[in-house]
């Protein structure tokens, strides 16, 4: 007898393609490229067996009362889980102290690492290199008239070579990143988290530095932490004032971790000289945002994992997670609740 899935979004092609495979799920989709509405969402998950979402929906108390005792995995499509209410999840983790025969087992919880790790490094560093070398800026400028002739200083940005480059939260995303940068020369690597990681950092010779150094000596910084209680609006204006006026700042992580207003001041006023940002709060950041007025602020709408290989391999890798999920096996990338 098969389980029962809801799957929140139109999923690539492959990752459908395990689900109707395995033979072992009847799962329905919210067929588009636009969110389920939440009343939709919270009725479509009525009695399921799994649940595979993606970001943009909140995995709370609601919807798991909204699901139902029957829930046993919950699979997101990506690498970030902040939209997962862990405190919940972790209370329906547990087994049931009353169900001898494990019919009760509990909510296992499966995302996306490492699939993407390449595609958002690639696209980081081309966000970096955009902001720095000022190309949406340039761009503008050629195609609208601005290019008169050939000037000494215009449109000058500045270079990777024989920089200081900082990584706030090394995991194994800022190391990729910083493979992809060493070849521009860069000099010296730091990175701050909240403790040492020697073995990541060994693959790049990055020096461990407390918060506030990070701050004082990137040329380039460039976030890389997950999104938690204890990183929301850490990028605010205690650290934009510690950095150099020819810093770039870079954020492809979550919106979360910057104080966009503090982020918009240090901007407009010169404090640092850039920002590239794929990520913000809220997501679509609405055209009217202050950000969008600012010539040294580059923003992509959340793309960085987003290659056909990546996308491909994430939703594979979100169907594999649920199916071992329903069956009680271990999975290939689990969440420690
Ligand atoms: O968390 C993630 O997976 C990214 O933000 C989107 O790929």
């Amino acid at each position: 007898d098969s389980a029962r899935v809801y799957v929140t979004r139109k999923v690539p092609p492959d990752g459908l393609e395990v689900l109707r495979k395995s033979g072992r799920v009847q799962f329905e989709l919210w067929d588009t490229d636009d969110p389920v509405p939440r009343a939709e969402l919270l009725k479509k998950v009525r009695g399921v067996d799994g649940l595979l979402c993606v970001l943009t929906e909140k995995v709370d108390a609601e919807l798991l009362d909204a699901a139902g005792p029957g829930l046993k995995v919950v699979s997101t499509m990506s690498v970030g889980y902040d939209h997962l209410s862990l405190e919940e999840l972790k209370k329906r983790s547990l087994e049931c102290v009353y169900c001898h025969f494990h019919l009760c087992r509990g909510i296992r919880v499966g995302y996306t690492p490492d699939v993407l790790t390449d595609a958002v490094a690639e696209l980081t560093v081309a966000l970096l290199l955009c902001t720095s070398r000022r190309l949406v800026e340039a761009t503008h400028e050629a195609k609208t008239g601005g290019w008169g002739t050939w000037r000494t200083l215009w449109l000058c940005g500045y270079e990777l070579a024989n920089s200081t480059v900082g990584i706030l939260g090394l995991g194994r995303i800022g190391v990729a990143i910083a493979e992809r940068l060493k070849p521009f020369k860069v000099k010296k690597f730091i990175y701050t988290d909240v403790a040492p990681r020697p073995e990541l950092a060994n693959m790049i010779n990055a020096e461990y530095v407390s918060m506030d150094e990070l701050a004082q000596q990137s040329d380039f910084l460039t976030i890389c932490c997950a999104l938690t209680p204890e990183t929301q609006g850490i990028c605010n204006k205690n650290l934009f004032s510690k950095m150099k006026e020819t810093s770039i700042f870079i954020n492809t992580s979550r919106g979360g971790v910057v104080n966009q207003d503090d982020l918009y001041e240090a901007l407009a006023t010169g404090q640092i000289a850039g920002a590239g940002l794929d990520v913000t709060t809220p997501e679509p950041l609405p055209t009217s945002h202050p950000l969008f007025t600012l010539k040294n602020c580059v923003i992509l709408p959340h793309i960085a994992s987003a290659s056909y290989t990546t996308r491909n391999a994430m939703s594979v890798l979100a169907a594999n997670n649920l199916l071992a999920g329903l069956r009680g096996e271990p999975m290939e990338k689990e969440l420690k609740l």
